[in-house]
């Protein structure tokens, strides 16, 4: 898109406050993330994500993967409005095209954003579980979320919600008065996703939500995650190194490498006709698709020293 067409729009979209009327066309999309790019203002200067374009859409789980370093990360934050300086939104328009309207996400205030978060748009990274109050119970916290975001919701339906909440994610409804210390590593991940689902968000961004866990804690986490997504009918943005994993759970995947997105398609596809040598290098890294993911000892697969161009790609590269 043009950078007039982009003012263009931008100007649309503010004419009716933060939401317009969705298009049409766009159905089956729920986000829209165009031309994005992160740069961190430190000398010199990283950029951390180069005009990035990927679309989201219904109930699908998007999977993006790429070495540490890539811009995964610096990509969801801005997704979120998360990012802190010296981080500096360069470039891009991010649309959420909710039911009821599109939200054009770099627009939105201070306020407006509050209310974005957790409602419509969740996120749940690898050390959330530590950022549980530890003198606060686990149902007082999910119900929090509540009260903060449902002012108008009685005692009565918090708790009723709260409790199904915690029997979906396998905490089950009796540990509601318990306190984060008295409950294990995925537990506690497994209320922060509970929190994440809370208010019925139709996005969740997920950075590595299970990698401190135990790899069959993961799994089983995982595989709840993908069922709940059918049931709610929310679309995944799943980040993580790890390859494998995201061909067992996505639906699509968009590799990144040096903060572009050098490719994205089916998890089928990129695992069985992967267009970039360095997709193909990524596959290769791991000892077995099929064996214990736990051998890959990420970081020592070199997958930087080779020849490739500094963007990361061949000319008949696909992208979003
Ligand atoms: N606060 C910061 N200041 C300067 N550079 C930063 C900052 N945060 C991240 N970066 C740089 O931005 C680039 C992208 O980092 P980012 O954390 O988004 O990558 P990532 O793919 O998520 O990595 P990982 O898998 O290790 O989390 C890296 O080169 C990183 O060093």
């Amino acid at each position: 898109m043009t950078e007039g067409g982009r003012a263009g729009q931008r100007g649309r979209l503010q004419s009716t406050g933060f939401r317009t009327k969705g298009n049409p066309m766009n159905d089956d999309v729920l986000l829209s993330i165009s031309d994005l790019s992160v740069e961190y203002d430190v000398d010199p200067p990283v950029q951390a994500v180069q005009h990035v374009s990927l679309e989201l859409h219904r109930g699908e789980v998007l999977g993006l993967a790429g070495e540490s370093g890539c811009g995964k990360t610096t990509l969801a934050y801005a997704v979120q409005r998360l990012l802190k300086p010296p981080a500096v939104i360069t470039s891009g328009i991010t649309i959420l095209h909710d039911t009821d309207g599109d939200v054009l996400i770099n627009d939105l205030n201070a306020d407006q954003m509050r209310a974005f978060r957790w409602d419509k748009a969740s996120m749940v990274f690898q050390g959330a579980m530590n950022a549980l109050n530890p003198v606060s119970n686990i149902g007082k916290q999910l119900a929090d979320v509540f009260t903060t975001h449902r002012p108008g919701m009685n005692k009565a339906d918090i708790r009723k919600e709260c409790c199904e909440l915690l029997d979906i994610v396998g905490v089950g409804a009796d540990r509601i008065r318990s306190f984060p210390h008295e409950l294990s590593g995925g537990m506690r991940q497994r209320v922060m996703i509970a929190m994440a689902l809370a208010l019925k968000p139709t996005l969740m961004i997920m950075d590595e939500p299970t990698t401190a866990l135990d790899v069959l804690v993961q799994r089983e986490i995982l595989t709840q995650i993908t069922e709940l997504r059918h049931k709610f009918g929310f679309s995944v943005i799943f980040i993580t190194h790890d390859l494998p994993l995201l061909l067992e759970i996505s639906d699509r995947i968009a590799i990144m490498r040096h903060g572009r997105i050098i490719e994205t398609d089916t998890a089928r596809n990129i695992y069985f006709h992967p267009q970039q040598d360095y997709t193909k290098r990524l596959l290769s890294s791991f000892p077995s698709l099929t064996g214990d993911r736990s051998e890959f000892s990420y970081g020592t697969a070199g997958l930087d020293n080779d020849n490739l161009d500094s963007k990361g790609g061949s000319a008949n590269e696909r992208t979003a």
